[in-house]
């Protein structure tokens, strides 16, 4: 029996017919380590279980951040928790693609590198306009190799996708809105009421419909799952490199990283 009340860095509600999961560690930016990996699961699963949810909302607590992904305070090579890399990361990223019911990206602030691959996860995006979002893989000796990299291609196409990983560059409301990435942009106090429109339809929508609709639109793009596990088993390996430590210290250091020595 899973106990929202006793989650740490997640808080778990239903507001009418939505469950809103919310990644509660403003002071990190909503970094996640493998306990919130873990709280988001056990919250989606919750969300599939309750006949009372026909739309899942996910997002960030505060102004500043929806995920910037992986916890570099965390982190020494692996992170701290079960899994491949040491987050049970694969787990949560098929969940949110499983549950046969809507999730939508309610994007309030920085969508970063594992923050940005949930963003591109989600069946919908809503934006602030406050909001930024990019990756920075590269630039911290990491990549999510699969859902990130290939399954954003599928949204903003190739030439762009690989802007995005290439050259780690933050992108505003309207540029994601143009490539894509988003749905909706809307100025950041009216971002909740935007949230709500929607998750208000699609509660007077057929859930067998929609579930039908979303397990369709997955399968064609369901091969990425085993790109994605490839990668991980890949990205495990890289971590306990020098280089991929570099980038993880260069940004607990607040420097720039030095990468030069491993060009091939
Ligand atoms: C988000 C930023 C662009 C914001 O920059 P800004 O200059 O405005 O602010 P600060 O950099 O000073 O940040 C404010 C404050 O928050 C802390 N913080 C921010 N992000 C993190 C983080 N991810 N981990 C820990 N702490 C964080 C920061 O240290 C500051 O704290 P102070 O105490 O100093 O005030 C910028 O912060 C940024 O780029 N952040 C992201 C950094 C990052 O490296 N993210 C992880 C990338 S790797 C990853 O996420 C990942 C995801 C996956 O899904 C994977 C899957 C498979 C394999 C690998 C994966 C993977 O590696």
């Amino acid at each position: 029996m899973i106990d929202p009340t006793t989650f740490e860095d997640v808080i778990y509600e239903v507001r009418g017919r939505a469950a809103w999961i919310i990644i509660n560690r403003p002071k990190l930016y909503n970094a996640f380590r493998a306990q919130t990996i873990e709280e988001l699961i056990a919250s989606f699963k919750l969300a599939a279980d309750d006949k009372g949810v026909s739309s899942v909302v996910l997002t960030g607590a505060g102004d500043k951040a929806f995920c910037t992904g992986g916890d570099q305070s965390a982190k020494d090579g692996q992170y701290d928790g079960r899994g491949i890399v040491g987050l049970p990361i694969d787990e949560l990223q098929s969940i949110i693609r499983d549950i046969p019911k809507p999730v939508i990206a309610r994007i309030n602030g920085f969508a970063i590198g594992g923050g940005h691959v949930f963003a591109t996860l989600c069946d919908l995006s809503i934006m602030a306009d406050t909001a930024k979002l990019g990756q920075v893989g590269p630039k911290v000796g990491s990549v999510d190799a699969g859902w990130g990299t290939a399954f954003l291609a599928r949204h903003v196409g190739d030439k762009k996708a690989r802007e995005i990983w290439y050259l780690n560059l933050q992108y505003s409301g309207q540029e994601a809105l143009e490539m894509g990435l988003v749905n909706r942009v809307v100025p950041a106090d009216e971002l909740d009421a935007a949230v709500n429109e929607w998750t208000d339809i699609i509660a007077q929508r057929s859930p067998t419909a929609l579930a039908l609709a979303k397990r369709s639109f997955n399968a064609d793009s369901d091969n990425i799952r085993g790109i994605s596990q490839f990668g991980l088993n890949a990205v495990k390996l890289f971590y306990d490199t020098e280089e991929s430590k570099e980038g993880m210290r260069a940004f607990q250091e607040k420097r720039a990283p030095d990468f030069h020595k491993y060009v091939k």
